[in-house]
């Protein structure tokens, strides 16, 4: 039986069904899961924009999206024939009542088809600003009454503050129930992710040592070697604190932090996680300064290409004081993690592409091995790689081969890629997949999002009140500015660039 067989009829509703998030990343998921038998068999994509696209102009428009962007590269002529008979077009306006209208019959006709009710997946890859009006009229118009068959999906950036994401979530949870709202992080739906809480909490081997006593620090690297590209107009406004640092990375702490839940469910996680958020000391004053860097790429070079300077990029404020990179020294005030420093980083035009955590032990407490110095005592360091690489990296003492007692460094190494070729799903199938199963593990809850914007709130209040010295401040392909290498060589430790494979 295809798996796809448990699934009941589905219609996903694109709100930007025109735009790039569609073309690039949901369309060649959606793809991706009818080709591994994912998809129901009754199971539709109704595309929305203002662009004048027919059907067949708009399935021609996502094929050349699918063929570029797909994991799998281009599509087969017969599996796309099979495929593109399942999506359709509206042309339609958000501020329209009339859209949504349509948008029901839509959906009427291909139940009447199917002679069953489907589940209604309410796409919104539209602008944050377009969030209010979409929830409000889909309320109004009736769309998303059945609340136990209609979901709505809404993208990051969950709102631009604090405040914001508050107002949201007051809005959203006024015309949906919280179980109807799934809060995307794409990062939640990468593989290594979630290969986080099984190889924290199906080994034995690992969780007594997780903990203060063991463990040194933590680092996180999220890094890129683009720029902006052509997100200028958004990225100028949000910058990699609210782009990255609040969503994705605060989302790899948390993994790394946790408690143990006692179930595998959506709450229970979502619970922990909440306590780790909580946890994480909120800094007043010059603390802030203290315990953070900032910086922006001025132009440079990248693996052998040139790479201009932020202000030089399309839609950029070309005398903006966005910051392009943020670092930041986070502790987490609970019995378990007091004292152990998390440095976080991430940032554009960086020399490596890689989301990396590592996690740096202690050292033994006592070494009895004869001509071995402090020097030669490696400590253990696990490092968990998310992307591109996806595996897992220990660290371990070996005797050096030979006749005298020595020691060196050696490894076990895990890696996806080695056991799976290309057969690792996007983060967006897995994401879409528990979406249409009504999975909500992998998504946002409410107070989560707003516990995460209160963790970087004290750096998004003192860094816009006290706009940098100097900006641009580092090179593009470089690893930063050089604030960052002292905010953790004060604590006498160094940034760890060591992807899966080095
Ligand atoms: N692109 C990506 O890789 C990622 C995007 N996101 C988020 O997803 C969301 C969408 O991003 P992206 O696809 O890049 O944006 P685009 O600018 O490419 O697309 C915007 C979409 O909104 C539609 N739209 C705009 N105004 C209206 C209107 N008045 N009525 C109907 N449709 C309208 C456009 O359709 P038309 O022009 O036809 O009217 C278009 O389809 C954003 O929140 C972004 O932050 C998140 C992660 C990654
Ligand atoms: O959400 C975002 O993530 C991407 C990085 O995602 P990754 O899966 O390639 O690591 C980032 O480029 C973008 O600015 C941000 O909005």
């Amino acid at each position: 039986m295809r798996s796809g067989d448990n699934l009941r009829p589905t219609i996903i509703t694109i709100f930007g069904g025109s735009g790039d998030l569609a073309n690039r990343k949901l369309v060649p998921a959606l793809y991706n899961l009818y080709l591994d038998d994912q998809l129901p068999e009754k199971f539709a994509i109704i595309g929305l924009g203002r662009t004048e696209y027919t059907d067949e102009k708009f399935r021609n428009y996502l094929r050349k999206g699918l063929d570029e962007f797909s994991r799998r590269g281009k599509a087969k002529k017969e599996d796309w024939n099979a495929f593109k008979d399942k999506i359709h077009y509206l042309i339609s306006d958000v501020f329209d009542d009339k859209s949504y209208q349509e948008i029901g019959q839509k959906i009427k006709s291909l139940e009447e088809e199917w002679e069953e009710t489907a589940i209604s997946v309410f796409y919104f890859a539209i602008s944050p600003s377009l969030i209010e009006p979409v929830a409000k009229k889909l309320g109004s118009n009736n769309l998303c009454d059945d609340k136990s068959c209609s979901r709505i999906v809404v993208e990051k950036p969950f709102g631009n503050d604090l405040e914001s994401a508050q107002y949201l979530n007051q809005l959203l949870t006024e015309i949906f129930s919280e179980e109807q709202i799934y809060r995307i992080d794409h990062y939640l739906g990468k593989e290594a992710v979630q290969n986080m809480l099984v190889f924290r909490f199906a080994n034995i081997l690992f969780e007594p040592v997780w903990n203060r006593n063991f463990i040194e620090h933590v680092q996180i690297t999220a890094s890129e070697t683009v720029g902006v590209e052509d997100r200028g107009g958004f990225y100028d406004k949000a910058g990699a604190l609210k782009d990255m640092i609040q969503n994705h990375v605060l989302q790899l702490l948390c993994f790394t932090a946790m408690e143990a839940p006692v179930h595998f469910n959506a709450d229970e996680i979502r619970n922990r996680k909440v306590d780790v958020l909580r946890a994480i000391r909120q800094y007043e004053g010059k603390e802030v300064f203290k315990n953070s860097a900032r910086g922006q790429y001025a132009k440079g070079w990248i693996k052998g290409e040139k790479a201009k300077g932020y202000r030089e990029e399309v839609k950029v404020d070309p005398k903006s004081y966005t910051e392009t990179f943020a670092a930041i020294r986070f502790f987490i005030d609970n019995w378990r993690w007091q004292n152990v420093p998390f440095y976080v980083r991430s940032g554009k035009r960086m020399p490596e592409k890689m989301s990396v955590i590592t996690i740096q032990f202690r050292s033994v407490p006592h070494q009895m091995f004869p001509n071995t110095t402090s020097e030669h005592m490696i400590p253990n360091r696990i490092i968990i790689s998310i992307s591109p690489s996806t595996g897992i990296r220990i660290r371990f003492q070996a005797k050096k081969m030979g006749l005298d007692m020595r020691l060196k460094p050696a490894e076990f190494k895990f890696s996806y890629s080695g056991m799976y070729e290309n057969d690792q799903p996007e983060a967006y199938e897995n994401l879409l997949h528990d979406i249409m199963t009504g999975d909500a593990t992998l998504f946002m809850r409410s107070d989560e999002v707003e516990e995460a914007w209160r963790v970087v709130m004290p750096f998004v209040r003192a860094w816009s009140d006290h706009p940098p010295g100097t900006f641009p401040n580092y090179t593009a392909g470089t690893w930063g500015p050089e604030e960052v290498e002292a905010l953790i060589a004060e604590d006498g430790f160094h940034w760890i660039t060591a992807p899966l494979e080095d």
